[in-house]
C-alpha cells in the first residue's frame, strides 16, 4: 500500500505561537530522520514567517488571505505540488490566527487526496495572557478564541513563564471545561515533544456543520515597506500611540543608530527585536481590527521620511 502522508493543522490565535511551535517540530523532524513540510498561510501579502523557519524544508505558502474564506481553491494546488516534488512523512499546514480550524480542515479535506493523506488532527496554541484578558478583545475575535479551544485535538497553553502558577493552574482548568477530550500541556516556547503529538486523537468533527463563528471578522493586515533606516525613538513613540486594536506585527526594520537589521516582533502591546544577520525586504506587516491603513501608511511614511542617518 501506499505509504500516507500525515497531516496536522495549527492553529490559535495571532502571535500565540505558532511560528515556534513548527520551528521546535521540524528540528524533532529532523532529528528523528523524517522528512516534513510545511504550507504556510499568512494575512499579509508578504510572509515574514518564511526566513524564520529555514531554508532547508519543503515550503508552500498562501499568501495575502484565509485558506477558510478567500483562497480555499489554493490549496489543493499547493497541496498536490508538495506532494508530488517530495516523499514526505508529515504536512504541517500553519493557519493565519484568524482561521477557525474547522473551515481548514474542510477545505482541504479533498477527494484527491484521500489516499495519500492522513490527517492526524487539529493543534491549537493558546497564548495564555491573551486567553486571561480575553474580554478585552471585541465579541466575534473572543468568539473564535473559544472555538480554537473547542475544537482542537491537542492544545498548547503557551507562554506559561508571563503567568503566575496559580493562574496557569486557573486557566488549565477552564480550557479543559471547554475542550475534555483534547490532549492540553502547559509550555514554554512551545516546547512540545514529537512523541505527544503524535499521541493525539482526533475527534469526529461535522466539518459541514454550520460553525458559530464565520470568517467575517474585521481583521485587516497592513503591509508597509521601508525603503531605508528609520530612527529607533520615534518608532517607539509611533508603538505607544497605536491603538489596543492592533493584535500583531511583525517584520524587518532598520535603525538608524544599528548596523544591523531587526527581526521585529509585537503581539499583545509587547515588542521584541532579535537580530537579523541576513539583508531582508523590509517589510512590516500590521494586524487588528478597524485600524485606518491610510493613517498608518501615512505614519510610517512621515517616520522614514523623517529618519536621517
Ligand atoms: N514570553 C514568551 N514569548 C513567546 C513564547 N512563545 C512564543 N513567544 C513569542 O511570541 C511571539 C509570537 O510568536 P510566533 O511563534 O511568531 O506566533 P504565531 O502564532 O506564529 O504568530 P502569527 O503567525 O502572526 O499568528 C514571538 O515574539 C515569540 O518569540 C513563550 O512561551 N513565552
Amino acid at each position: 500500500m501506499e505509504k500516507m502522508t500525515e497531516v496536522y493543522i495549527l492553529g490559535g490565535f495571532l502571535g500565540s505561537g505558532k511560528t515556534t511551535l513548527l520551528k521546535e517540530i521540524i528540528r524533532q523532524e529532523n532529528e528523528a530522520g523524517r522528512k516534513a513540510a510545511i504550507l504556510l498561510n499568512e494575512l499579509g501579502s508578504v510572509s515574514v514567517d518564511t526566513e524564520r523557519l529555514g531554508q532547508d524544508v519543503p515550503f508552500k505558502e498562501l499568501l495575502g488571505g484565509c485558506i477558510c474564506c478567500t483562497i480555499q481553491d489554493k490549496v489543493e494546488v499547493q497541496l498536490h505540488s508538495l506532494l508530488s516534488e517530495h516523499e514526505l512523512d508529515a504536512i504541517y499546514i500553519e493557519t493565519t490566527g484568524a482561521a477557525h480550524p474547522v473551515e481548514v480542515l474542510d477545505s482541504i479535506m479533498s477527494p484527491l487526496f484521500a489516499k495519500k493523506l492522513k490527517y492526524r488532527g487539529i493543534i491549537t496554541v493558546v497564548d495564555l495572557l491573551r486567553y486571561r484578558d480575553r474580554n478585552e478583545l471585541s465579541p466575534q475575535l473572543r468568539q473564535l478564541l473559544i472555538e480554537q479551544v473547542q475544537h482542537a485535538d491537542f492544545i498548547l497553553l503557551n507562554k506559561q513563564d508571563l503567568v503566575s502558577e496559580l493562574e496557569a493552574g486557573q486557566l488549565v482548568y477552564s480550557i479543559q471545561a471547554i475542550n475534555p477530550e483534547a490532549i492540553s500541556l502547559l509550555t514554554t516556547q512551545a516546547k512540545v515533544s514529537l512523541s505527544s503529538l503524535q499521541k493525539m486523537k482526533m475527534k469526529k468533527k461535522n466539518v459541514h456543520s454550520q460553525l458559530d463563528v464565520h470568517s467575517h471578522l474585521h481583521l485587516q493586515a497592513i503591509v508597509h515597506s521601508f525603503k531605508k533606516s528609520i530612527d529607533q525613538t520615534s518608532f517607539e513613540e509611533w508603538l505607544r500611540g497605536l491603538p489596543d486594536t492592533v493584535y500583531r506585527m511583525k517584520g524587518y526594520l532598520s535603525f538608524t543608530n544599528s548596523e544591523q537589521p531587526y527581526l521585529f516582533q509585537y503581539s499583545y502591546g509587547m515588542p521584541i527585536y532579535m537580530n537579523e544577520f541576513i539583508k531582508m525586504p523590509l517589510n512590516l506587516v500590521i494586524i487588528g481590527e478597524d485600524l485606518n491603513e491610510e493613517e498608518i501608511l501615512c505614519q510610517l511614511a512621515e517616520l522614514e521620511e523623517n529618519s536621517v542617518l
